[in-house]
């Protein structure tokens, strides 16, 4: 089922939160909201949930509109970062509740939420309190219960937050699965970039109640628009861009930045306040005779060893340049102090201010 938020207005103590927010997700998508604390993502999944009522404008699930339809009538599973699971009911009975309050008898509701215990692997741990499971256990019998309903549209709320790392990528897959095979349009909201780029079929990037960008993962890593989704997503370095000067003869654009001119491939028109992004990974050391497009000299300023990479901070004309090098692909590495030709490759992106 398509969700649609139709412009959406909401205040909060004369703060304007959205201002005309519109938002459709598609039909059967794995759909996430990422952004960081405070930016509205929250509001808008428990616009979806019921819990909030927007100012103005219209919540549409398919063509039906709920703007005003109370919790209890949308059919909608939630899942949230702290369980809220009942500590005074069994697994088997939190399963249950959903089902036994839609009026489905008491053998029929235990029969399916123990098969939907079973499909999270906990039909052993039926009888048990919640208090007596694991974080991650407990955010399985979150699953099943919002699952077992057969729900119109799941929202997850920072599910995997309270977890430990390992506990959250493992989680992750599962309910992707899970997701997958209900073949239900969810909404997750998170501020984890990892795990959105992890899970989604699609990415909305907010900042300060407003949706900067809408793609895939891959999309949404490799093309970002803002400097703000550039940083805010995997991280990349921002150079003021000052002029652009004509192509060079493979037709690449060509970048004025500082002292240096560097190449990009991007199409976006060049504004006031553009800059050019490059991500860390994408950085490379040349060689000092590389002089020319696209190679930028500096000092490094910094450097810290990783494990499978290196970081480098790197002090140049334009600003400091952070570049991570997978280890065993330099002989050996530079060292702080040491001056250094940086290359910034092609793929580089014109981005917009914020
Ligand atoms: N009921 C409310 N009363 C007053 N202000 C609110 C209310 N609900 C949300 N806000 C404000 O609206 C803004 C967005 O809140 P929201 O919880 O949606 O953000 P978020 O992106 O989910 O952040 P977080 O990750 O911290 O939960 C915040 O500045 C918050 O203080």
């Amino acid at each position: 089922m398509k969700i649609s938020f139709k412009a959406i207005a909401q205040s909060y103590g004369g703060q304007k939160l959205f201002e005309q927010l519109d938002l459709s997700i598609p039909s059967g998508t794995f759909f996430t909201l990422l952004g960081p604390s405070g930016c509205g993502k929250t509001t808008l999944l428990r616009m979806l949930g019921g819990f909030v009522r927007p100012d103005s404008g219209a919540i549409l699930f398919g063509d039906e509109d709920v703007t005003h339809v109370p919790v209890h009538k949308r059919n909608v599973g939630m899942v949230f970062q702290d369980y809220a699971l009942f500590p005074d009911r069994t697994v088997l009975a939190n399963v249950c509740y959903g089902l036994t309050a839609r009026g489905v008898p008491n053998a029929a509701a235990q029969e399916r939420a123990l098969a939907m215990l079973r499909r999270v692997g906990l039909a052993d741990f039926a009888d048990r309190a919640p208090a007596a499971l694991s974080g991650g256990q407990r955010q399985r019998v979150a699953m099943a219960r919002a699952l077992v309903i057969g729900p119109r549209l799941l929202l997850l709320d920072e599910p995997l937050s309270a977890l430990d790392v390992k506990l959250r990528v493992g989680l992750r897959s599962m309910i992707r699965e899970l997701q997958r095979e209900a073949g239900i349009t969810t909404l997750f909201v998170t501020h984890d970039q990892e795990e959105a780029l992890a899970m989604s079929d699609q990415i909305a990037v907010m900042d300060r109640g407003r949706i900067v960008q809408i793609g895939s993962p891959q999309d949404i890593y490799s093309r970002p628009t803002t400097a703000f989704a550039a940083d805010f997503v995997g991280g990349a370095n921002l150079i003021a861009i000052d002029s652009e000067l004509p192509p060079d003869a493979a037709g690449r654009r060509r970048l004025k930045c500082g002292d240096a001119i560097l190449l990009t491939t991007s199409e976006e028109p060049l504004q006031v306040g553009s800059q050019l992004a490059v991500r860390t990974e994408d950085v490379a050391f040349g060689e000092a005779v590389d002089a020319g497009p696209g190679a930028l000299p500096g000092v490094v300023e910094h450097v810290e060893f990783r494990g499978s990479t290196t970081g480098y901070a790197v002090r140049t004309a334009v600003g400091v340049v952070r570049l991570d090098a997978r280890n065993g692909t330099l002989a050996h590495g530079p060292v702080r102090d040491e001056r250094v030709m940086l290359r910034v490759p092609p793929s580089a992106r014109i981005v917009q201010g914020t």
